[in-house]
């Protein structure tokens, strides 16, 4: 039985004999051909849906390192900041180890299905008037002093977690893709999963992907080459002015000769409803800027036709239901009533 990340890529990661075995059986997540957008787009398309891990985002494969080493070193709680998912994975895998997790989130800027999750395992939660950024500084600040491990994306164990996905790829795909695309919010995905292809270059012979980053315009700190003091996006999860992993992410982009570029709130609610319309992938906002960004580089050559091209999708669509309802134009109740449907389905 499949039992998750530490046990199945134990000789990758930072485990000692003393590492406690926890496990939600995260990772191993769905590689998903999408067969109407490659033929759309022109290319080999997959989406690696993360949205089916335990907390339902890829945040589950850094939290459940970060929570085991930090039982290792005998914390006794966690604290992170959050946008929504590191908080809801923190809390699960901190229950799962019996330890207690303190949560800041930025007040009013949580898609509710994250808060629910977060406040269900259990965490103790803070909400600030400020956003995600204020948010870190204020547990950076407290991790400094009090007995707790900060387990946001700064902590390296984070890291380490998240790289499986690269592995997971190579190994579905037998190959490593042309291009990995991926959101880019606080930057740790992207550095994690290029650190992942490196190794997996390095002990299997794979080859290295193009890595394309994508941030949301109003939060585009990398692009514009500054701290956005306010940011601003539909896609909350990644609403973010200050990448905790600025130069790692700009590693990933120039090693790889890859790109991180932005995408606009209406690129990342087109592809929102096209891949669920299309594919019948249901993904959260954040998620959808990676399959905007593809959509985005197939038009202006940065991808190529016919290249393989896995698109991150990070978190389920579940987590944010009111974008889902007030943001496509599938409106309940289209019909009038239970003749009217029946009308349609005769006429076709
Ligand atoms: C669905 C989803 N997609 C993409 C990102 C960006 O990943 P990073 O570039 O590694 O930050 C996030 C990040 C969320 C948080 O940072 C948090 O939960 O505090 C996310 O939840």
């Amino acid at each position: 039985m499949y039992e998750g990340l530490l046990k199945q890529y134990q000789e990758y990661l930072p485990i000692t004999e003393k590492t406690p075995q926890i496990a939600l059986a995260e990772g191993n997540t769905p590689l998903i051909p999408l067969k109407n957008l490659s033929k759309e787009l022109g290319i080999n398309l997959y989406g690696k849906y993360e949205g089916l891990n335990p907390t339902g985002s890829f945040k589950d494969r850094g939290m459940v390192m970060a929570v085991a080493k930090a039982v290792e070193d005998g914390a006794k709680a966690i604290i992170c900041a959050s946008t929504g998912n590191t908080s809801a994975a923190a809390a699960a895998y901190a229950t799962r180890a019996g330890i207690k997790a303190y949560v800041v989130i930025p007040d009013g800027k949580i898609a509710m299905g994250k808060l629910a999750q977060a406040i269900a395992y259990g965490a103790d939660i803070i909400s600030i008037p400020g956003n995600f950024d204020e948010a870190l500084k204020a547990v950076r600040d407290i991790a400094e002093t009090e007995a707790v491990a900060l387990v946001n994306s700064v902590n390296p164990y984070r890291l380490e977690g998240q790289k499986t996905a690269a592995f997971e790829i190579c190994e579905q795909l037998e190959k490593a893709p042309d291009v990995l695309a991926i959101p880019v919010g606080n930057a740790g995905n992207i550095s994690a999963y290029w650190k992942g292809f490196k190794e997996w270059h390095e002990k299997k012979g794979t080859d290295l992907p193009r890595m394309h980053g994508f941030e949301a315009e109003g939060a585009a700190a990398i692009v514009k080459g500054e701290v956005i003091e306010e940011p601003e996006t539909v896609a909350t999860a990644i609403r973010i002015g200050n990448p905790a992993s600025w130069k790692l992410a700009e590693a990933a982009r120039d090693e790889s000769n890859g790109y991180i570029d932005s995408v606009t709130d209406e690129e990342i609610l087109n592809a929102y409803r096209k891949v669920a319309a299309q594919e019948g992938v249901f993904v959260e906002p954040g998620s959808a800027a990676s399959l905007a960004g593809v959509i985005q580089h197939v038009e202006n050559g940065r991808i190529k036709p016919g290249e393989t091209v896995v698109t991150v999708f990070t978190g389920n669509g579940l987590k944010d239901p009111d974008t889902a309802i007030n943001e496509t134009d599938i409106k309940i109740n289209k019909m009038s009533d239970l003749e009217d449907m029946r009308r349609h389905l005769r006429e076709g």
